[in-house]
């Protein structure tokens, strides 16, 4: 357990199960929660992610970059696979929003019962998953999957959606807070520049569950935009963790260095 006593998964018991009273467990499970809720409420998240191949794909640099983001602010990190996640519980105080992708196409964030039991034994203290109305690949429904989770767990569960019925449909199936991450991704939304503030808007009207706008947050500006219409948290990566897309953006007004005269470049 941290100093302030959050717990994640099922690591960091309060009391070992088997010890506890079913009223004990649950009112223990329900402070904690209500502490990763209240850490994360109004504030920011940073997700902190590599992709396959990448050189900073590595638990410990993923767990540098996360201590990193803690020390300008962050109020919470979302980290991608069970070993990042354990790596980044071990040198970060504030809530760790956990997923596990698999495959890059389809249903991928952390989509069966079998991934999300594992990013919650990693140490996640927020399970964040597929949260559309897609089949999934092991059949479960989502409220199955979530039911499931719970039945091993004391993880909150965040659905990430794409559109407004899948917000609706994964509030119905029993999920603990709703993401924006997948609009703009699964076809059902045009995928804007910035986030899209619509189904922000759609969102926060039509669920009473937090929301958490996720997905092309890339300034300061966008951000207060989305906490201005009702957001819960807004989660940044790119613009803060993804050197190489950062990189690009800059090469990509400027040029590359394929257009400088390799004999003027500094040794
Ligand atoms: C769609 C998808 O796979 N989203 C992923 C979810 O974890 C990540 O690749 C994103 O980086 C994350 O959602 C943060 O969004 P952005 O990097 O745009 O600030």
């Amino acid at each position: 357990m941290t100093e302030d006593g959050m717990t994640g998964g099922r690591r960091t018991p309060v009391r070992p199960p088997e010890e506890r009273t079913p009223g004990e467990a649950r009112s223990a499970a329900d402070r904690d929660h209500a502490r990763v809720l209240d850490a994360m409420r109004g504030r920011l998240t940073v997700s902190c992610q590599a992709y396959p191949g990448e050189p900073m794909r590595d638990p410990r640099t993923t767990a540098q970059v996360a201590r990193s983001v803690v020390a300008g602010g962050a109020a919470a990190v979302r980290v991608q696979g069970p070993e990042d996640i354990a790596a980044v519980r071990a040198v970060v105080d504030v809530p760790v929003v956990g997923l596990w992708k698999d495959g890059a196409d389809g249903v991928f964030i952390t989509p069966t019962l079998r991934h999300a039991l594992a990013v919650a034994d990693a140490g996640a203290h927020v399970v964040a998953l597929d949260g559309t109305r897609r089949p999934r690949p092991d059949g479960r429904t989502l409220a199955e999957t979530v039911a499931g989770l719970r039945a091993a767990a004391d993880v909150l569960i965040m659905a990430d959606c794409g559109s407004l019925d899948d917000a609706r449909a994964a509030q119905d199936a029993g999920v603990d807070l709703l993401g924006t991450t997948l609009g703009g991704y699964t076809g059902e939304r045009p995928r804007t520049d910035g986030p899209d503030l619509e189904l922000v808007d759609e969102m926060v009207a039509a669920c009473s569950l937090p929301v958490v706008v996720e997905g092309r947050v890339h300034t300061p500006a966008q951000a207060a935009a989305a906490m201005a219409r009702g957001a819960f948290s807004v989660c940044v990566g790119t613009a803060i963790t993804h050197p190489t897309t950062l990189t690009s953006w800059f090469v990509s007004v400027i040029g590359s260095d394929q257009t400088v005269d390799r004999d003027d470049r500094v040794p």
